[in-house]
């Protein structure tokens, strides 16, 4: 089995692409399909953007060929987190309990990742974000309440949103993976605006909770080379170091944001004021 590659692009390309090129560089329209895991390789950061939807079926992590290795945890590290009804992760045997928006990390060297739901009726829906390791750190369930609720923004410029943090510094342990979640207040449309950039992390937003028939336009690009992406409900994007990642819904939304680089800090950030913006 192979995975979908997406390659690395330097500012100056993006800035040339056209709505259709955007979309198949950064968006990912393939996440969340019943009893299938979904898997992209990134080539920024070595990373791999992914989700399993177990319905009627436990399904365990497979190994891909561009892995080139015995198993998928044989030199990576994985953070789960469930945006469906409630599941169950089994790691090597030991079994957590995991409601929306709970939380699991699984450390290197985890032989058996099992998925499943508990039931079909409202079928769980886990998103995968995988980073390579150097060291096993142990598994364990990070539920919403334990992941430092903190909200920010404000209702009158329409960005009052919670923001968990799961996986940092101060929270799971990790080798290089940082990893949360966001959720606009009703009336709140704009995520991480103000917005910024941190070149030394990539990072993937995935979006959930947005209602049907209404979308997040996804602001890319370098802070004055800005460029959009019109994103639905359970779709991905791929954000460059070097990119803004911010965006605007017709309706209050959730995303979670996974990033893996050089440090685990997660306000190592580079603030962009809105006046800059171009
Ligand atoms: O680097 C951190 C990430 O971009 C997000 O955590 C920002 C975010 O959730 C927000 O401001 O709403
Ligand atoms: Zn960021």
């Amino acid at each position: 089995m192979i995975m979908n590659q997406r390659y690395a692009q330097s500012p100056k390309e993006v800035a040339g692409l056209n709505t259709a090129e955007l979309r198949a560089n950064f968006l990912l329209e393939d996440l969340m399909q019943p009893d299938q895991f979904s898997f992209t390789y990134s080539h920024y950061d070595r990373a791999i953007i992914g989700s399993v939807a177990p319905v009627n079926e436990v399904l365990e992590l497979p190994v891909y060929e561009n892995l080139r290795a015995d198993y998928f945890l044989e030199r990576r590290e994985l953070g789960i987190i469930n945006v469906g009804g409630n599941g169950e992760v089994s790691i090597d045997g030991t079994t957590y309990q995991v409601s929306k928006l709970d939380a699991v990390y699984v450390g290197k060297g985890s032989k058996s990742v099992r998925f499943k739901s508990v039931s079909a009726a409202n079928p769980a829906k886990f998103f995968l974000y995988s980073v390579p390791a150097h060291k096993e750190y142990p598994h364990q369930l990070i539920t919403k309440e334990n992941a430092f609720p903190t909200t920010v923004g404000s209702k009158d410029t329409a960005n009052e949103r919670t923001i968990y943090k799961y996986i940092h510094l101060e929270g799971a342990k990790s080798c290089q993976l940082v990893m949360g979640l966001t959720i606009l207040s009703t009336g709140s449309v704009w995520n991480t605006m103000p917005s910024h950039v941190h070149d030394r992390r990539m990072e993937s937003y995935f979006y959930f909770d947005v209602p049907e028939d209404q979308v997040v336009f996804h602001m890319m690009g370098q802070p004055q080379e800005t460029r959009h992406l019109v994103v639905q409900n359970h779709q991905a994007i791929i954000s460059p170091p070097w990119s803004i990642h911010s965006g605007g819904g017709t309706s209050n939304y959730g995303f979670i944001w996974a990033m893996c680089g050089e440090n685990l800090v997660y306000s190592d950030m580079d603030a962009v004021a809105i006046k800059d913006l171009r």
